[in-house]
């Protein structure tokens, strides 16, 4: 049994919005199979950009995990997420191509910009390890959660949206999420009472951008 930490308690605090982001309409008619090509397609524009500016997210990480952290394993934790967004990419690619989305075209939505702005900032120096670490996992825990979802007993998702599905909701990928979040809990509880505080509020804050993420695929 994995010991409860503070993050388990915020989830619990924040359970409301937590399942609006985990289980939110677009990924709910996934897994019902009801769900719109459109949407999909809108979606799919959007998170190749977010990933786009993702990636040198997560190379901050990186470098401060490198500098930082006493445990040298945390390093490798974020370089195998890294490594899986090179191979995200060229998935993204192919899917384009599939969908016939023209990523070249696609412009940023409000919601994805401020999200970018969002990463951006916490991109800084100034921004404690404890902190970064938990936005990285609360970032990946939503996908995970919510495309193993589309996967569990009794879904009837399309099978040509299975390979999103697999990407974010493999056992892999929830192993890595579970490392990611032993990391930022390690590293949490340690911290003073100012830096609880401001990974609370950076955790609802990613937990807010991912349900006004998911809502840009409203508009199709
Ligand atoms: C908006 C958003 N949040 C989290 C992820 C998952 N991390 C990397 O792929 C993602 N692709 N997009």
């Amino acid at each position: 049994m994995e010991k409860r930490g503070v993050i388990d308690t915020w989830i619990d605090k924040h359970r409301s919005i937590y399942t609006a982001a985990t289980r939110h309409a677009f990924v709910v008619s996934i897994r019902d199979g009801s769900v719109d090509l459109s949407s999909f397609r809108t979606w799919l524009g959007q998170d190749y950009l977010f990933v786009r500016g993702f990636v040198p997210f997560v190379a901050s990480v990186l470098i401060r995990a490198g500098k930082e952290s006493g445990e040298s394993s945390d390093m490798e934790v974020v370089l195998g997420g890294m490594a899986s967004l090179n191979d995200e990419i060229e998935w993204f690619k192919r899917e384009a191509s599939k969908w016939d989305v023209d990523f070249s075209t696609v412009v940023p939505q409000k919601a994805n910009q401020e999200y970018t702005r969002f990463l951006e900032a916490l991109m800084s120096s100034d921004v404690k390890y404890s902190v970064i670490m938990t936005a990285f996992w609360a970032i990946e825990a939503v996908y995970q959660e919510s495309f193993a979802h589309c996967l569990e007993d009794g879904n009837k998702t399309p099978v040509e949206l299975t390979g999103a599905c697999h990407r974010w909701g493999n056992d892999g990928f929830k192993q890595y999420c579970s490392s990611v979040k032993n990391i930022a809990g390690r590293c949490l509880e340690n911290a003073s009472g100012e830096a609880l505080a401001e990974a609370e509020d950076v955790f609802v804050r990613v937990i807010e951008h991912e349900v006004a993420f998911w809502e840009m695929s409203r508009g199709g």
